[in-house]
C-alpha cells in the first residue's frame, strides 16, 4: 500500500507526538503520519520506571496523548521503518508500505543495548516499553527474585519501585559505588546507602556477560566468572541511536545519532532529527545528544514549527530529573563524575558545579528545592565561567 503525507514522521513516541503538535501551532494543515514500530500511540514514557509503584493510583492511559484527534494525524502503528529513499522522498516498512513525504522527521529515538546471550525473553526484560511495564507489574505480584543489571537511570528507578513492592532485588552495576559514574564519591555514597537500607543488594564492580532463561529461572553470568540466579531480569545498560534504516547521505555523529544544526535539519534538506536520536547543537553546552523527556518535548514542539515554516532555532538546553526512594535530584549539563566537582552542601542536599577545563559544565540540585533553581543554573552555564577558585562557586545558586 502507498500513502503520501505532507510531514511524516518516523517514530511513535513523544518527540512526534510533540512534533504534531507543533506543526498545527504553526498554523499548517498539511497532512501528518505516523509510523510507529511499537503498538501503542505516543504515551508519557517517563511514567514507566517512575510510576511503576510509587503511585498506586497511576493508571497507564496510553490514549491521553495520542494526537490523531486533536492534529488529525494518522498513525500506523505496528509499522517499524526498514529504508528512506532520501532523492524519491519514500520511506518503506518492514511489511513493504510504502509512504512518500515533503518532509521527514526523524524521531526513533533509541533501541536498548543488549548483553550478548542473554536474549529478552518473558523474564528477560530490556526494559522499554509499556509490553515491558505490564509485564513487570504481572511478575511483581509474585514477590519474585529480580535481578537488576545497570545502574544508571533504569536500574536505579526499577530498583527503587521494585524494593518498594516487597521484590527481592539485587543490583549489579560496573562502579564501585552505585551512582558513581554521575555523583562526586560522598553523594554516590548516600545514593547507595538509599538501596541498601530499603534492603536492595548492591554488587559494584560487576559486569553482566551473558545468561539465559530456563523455564521459570534466568541465570546471569557476570564478569568474574560468577552468576546470578533469578526469577525476573531487568536490563538497563543504555540506548544506541536507532538509524540503521537510513541512508548513508544522512550524516551521523561517532555515536551514531543523526547529526542536526540548530534548525534540527539533517545534511539532507527536507530531512530533520529530534530527540534522543538527534545530536545538536546546544546553545550553550555545545554538540550533544540528550535522552531525556524535558529534551523530547521541547525540541519535538521546535522540530514541528520548524518544519511547519518557523524561521526559529531550538535553544532550549534540557533539564533532567528523577526520583528515587523519597529523594529527588534534577540537572542541567553534563554529570560526569570524572570531572572536577565543587559541592555546595544544603540542608541535607547539596548543589554541584561538574568542572571541565575549569569551565563549569554542569549543575545538579540533589535533594534541594531552590526557586528557579534550573534556570539560574543554565546562567551559570552560560556564562562560561573558568572560575581560578572553583570554590567561588559556593552559593551562586539559591
Ligand atoms: N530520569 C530520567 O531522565 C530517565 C529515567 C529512565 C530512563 N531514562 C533514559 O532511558 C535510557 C535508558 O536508561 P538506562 O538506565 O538504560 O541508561 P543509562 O545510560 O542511564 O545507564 C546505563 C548503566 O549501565 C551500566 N552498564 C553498562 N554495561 C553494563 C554491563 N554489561 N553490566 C552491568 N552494567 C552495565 C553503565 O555503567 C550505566 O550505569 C537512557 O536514555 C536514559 O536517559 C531517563
Amino acid at each position: 500500500m502507498h500513502h503520501d503525507y505532507d510531514f511524516l514522521i518516523v517514530g511513535g513516541g513523544m518527540v512526534a507526538d510533540a512534533a504534531a503538535k507543533g506543526i498545527r501551532e504553526q498554523g499548517s494543515e498539511g497532512t501528518i503520519g505516523i509510523l510507529g514500530e511499537e503498538p501503542t500511540p505516543p504515551f508519557p514514557r517517563p511514567a514507566l520506571s517512575k510510576k511503576l509503584w510509587t503511585d498506586p493510583d497511576f493508571t497507564f492511559d496510553a490514549a491521553a496523548m495520542h494526537t490523531s484527534e486533536e492534529t488529525g494525524a494518522t498513525f500506523h502503528l505496528g509499522s517499524p521503518v526498514t529504508g528512506v529513499d532520501t532523492e524519491a522522498r519514500t520511506a518503506t516498512t518492514a511489511a513493504g508500505d510504502t509512504f512518500g513525504y515533503g518532509t521527514l522527521l526523524v524521531a526513533t529515538g533509541g533501541r536498548p543495548r543488549r548483553i550478548e546471550g542473554l536474549e529478552p525473553g518473558d523474564r528477560v526484560l530490556y526494559f522499554r516499553d509499556l509490553a515491558d511495564y505490564n509485564r513487570l507489574r504481572e511478575l511483581a505480584q509474585g514477590r519474585p527474585r529480580v535481578v537488576v543489571v545497570g545502574g544508571g537511570y533504569i536500574g536505579s528507578e526499577i530498583a527503587a519501585a521494585l524494593s518498594q513492592h516487597d521484590c527481592e532485588v539485587t543490583v549489579v552495576h560496573p562502579g564501585e559505588v552505585l551512582g558513581d559514574h554521575v555523583f562526586p564519591d560522598a553523594l554516590a555514597r548516600r545514593f547507595e546507602s538509599l538501596f541498601t537500607d530499603a534492603g536492595v543488594r548492591v554488587h559494584g564492580g560487576l559486569k553482566a556477560v551473558g545468561g539465559r532463561e530456563d523455564g521459570d529461572t534466568v541465570v546471569v553470568e557476570l564478569s568474574d566468572g560468577s552468576s546470578l540466579e533469578a526469577d525476573v531480569v531487568v536490563v538497563g545498560l543504555g540506548i544506541s541511536p536507532d538509524t540503521d534504516f537510513l541512508p548513508a547521505d544522512v550524516a551521523r555523529a561517532d555515536d551514531g545519532g543523526v547529526r542536526v544544526d540548530e534548525r534540527l535539519t539533517t545534511s539532507v534538506p527536507g530531512v530533520l532529527a529530534a530527540g534522543d536520536v538527534a545530536e545538536y547543537p546546544d546553545r550553550i553546552l555545545g554538540r550533544r545528544r540528550v535522552e531525556h523527556v524535558d529534551n523530547a518535548g521541547e525540541m519535538g514542539s521546535a522540530v514541528g514549527r520548524i518544519m511547519a515554516g518557523s524561521t526559529e532555532t531550538y535553544d532550549h538546553t534540557p533539564m533532567f530529573y528523577s526520583d528515587v526512594l523519597g529523594v529527588g535530584y534534577e540537572a542541567v549539563g553534563t554529570l560526569d563524575a570524572s570531572l572536577e566537582t565543587v559541592v555546595d552542601e544544603r540542608d541535607g542536599g547539596a548543589v554541584v558545579y561538574y568542572l571541565d577545563d575549569q569551565e563549569v559544565r554542569g549543575v545538579l540540585l540533589w535533594d534541594v528545592e531552590v526557586d528557579g533553581g534550573l534556570d539560574q543554573a543554565r546562567a551559570v552555564l552560560a556564562e562560561h565561567a573558568r572560575p581560578t577558585d572553583a570554590s567561588a562557586l559556593v552559593g551562586r545558586i539559591g
